[in-house]
């Protein structure tokens, strides 16, 4: 399998009110074509920081990130418009994430069209990708006010693929659903994962969700990478008191 993403040593610190919070610690990690990984671990232990320097948001510190072999953590001019189209994020809040004056059509076609696809080949690529989502294409000509939360994240899944990225980055793109949504996203990812021939790397405090979906876990704690392993492994072993605690209190309210 080829590698699509390595991250190595990777270090960020905010500065807090009163004290610097050193939010991602040495976090190293590799994923795979075709390989979908999780990234749990209880709020504010740095997942999103992760994301965000991946996605080139947010600096790194040090440390260094490859996308296909090219180290990216100081990327500008053409290497940085390569990774905004290579790297595609889906975020917790789908209707923040679009402007709310255009129509998905317009919102879908806007990425492919910056990276030099033509607007004709667009328009009809947007419909395509719409289906691919559960969607009719003609949400394109709807506005992100006129559906509901799970269409509005179909719809942003939906704009994140159609430029055809090697990685796309998940974050907690079901928290702000109710429980049957947040299924039928987790169907289409599945859906997606056996379609695409993407690398995922899908965020969540939720590891019963990250078990439905993803074929490796990264477990985080306070910044760093504690556990790294196959989904089952993990779950059925974990080697950590911390994974432990997080496994145990699925079965608790399971039960
Ligand atoms: N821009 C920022 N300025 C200052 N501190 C920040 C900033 N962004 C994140 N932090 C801090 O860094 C730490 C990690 O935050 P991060 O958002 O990465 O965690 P998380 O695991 O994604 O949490 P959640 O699941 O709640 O989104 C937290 O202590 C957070 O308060």
């Amino acid at each position: 399998m080829e590698s699509v993403l390595e991250v190595k040593k990777i270090n960020k610190s905010y500065m807090g009110r009163n004290r610097k919070v050193h939010a991602v610690k040495n976090v190293s990690f590799e994923i795979y074509e075709g390989e979908c990984v999780g990234l749990v671990g209880e709020s504010g232990c740095g997942k999103s920081t992760i994301a965000k320097m991946i996605s080139r948001l947010e600096s790194v510190d040090s440390g260094e990130i490859f996308l296909n072999g090219k180290d990216i953590a100081d990327a500008s001019g053409k290497t940085l418009r390569e990774v905004y189209k290579s790297i595609q994020m889906v975020f917790q809040n789908p209707v923040e994430s679009f402007n709310p004056r255009l129509k998905f059509g317009e919102s879908i076609m806007e990425g492919m069209i910056n990276h030099g696809v033509s607007r004709g080949e667009a328009k009809v690529k947007a419909g395509e990708y719409l289906k691919i989502c559960g969607l009719p294409k003609e949400f394109a000509g709807r506005y992100p006010h006129q559906v509901s939360g799970g269409e509005c994240q179909r719809a942003s899944i939906a704009r994140a693929i159609a430029v055809e990225p090697r990685l796309l980055i998940c974050d907690e793109v079901t928290s702000a659903l109710d429980v049957t949504v947040q299924a039928q996203i987790v169907k289409l990812m599945k859906e997606l994962k056996e379609e695409m021939k993407m690398a995922y790397l899908f965020i969540s405090h939720d590891i019963a969700l990250v078990q439905e979906v993803c074929d490796r876990v990264l477990v985080m704690y306070n910044g760093q990478v504690i556990e790294d392993g196959s989904t089952d492994e993990i779950i059925q072993n974990p080697q950590n008191e911390y994974t432990k605690r997080l496994i145990d209190s699925i079965f608790e309210i399971a039960w």
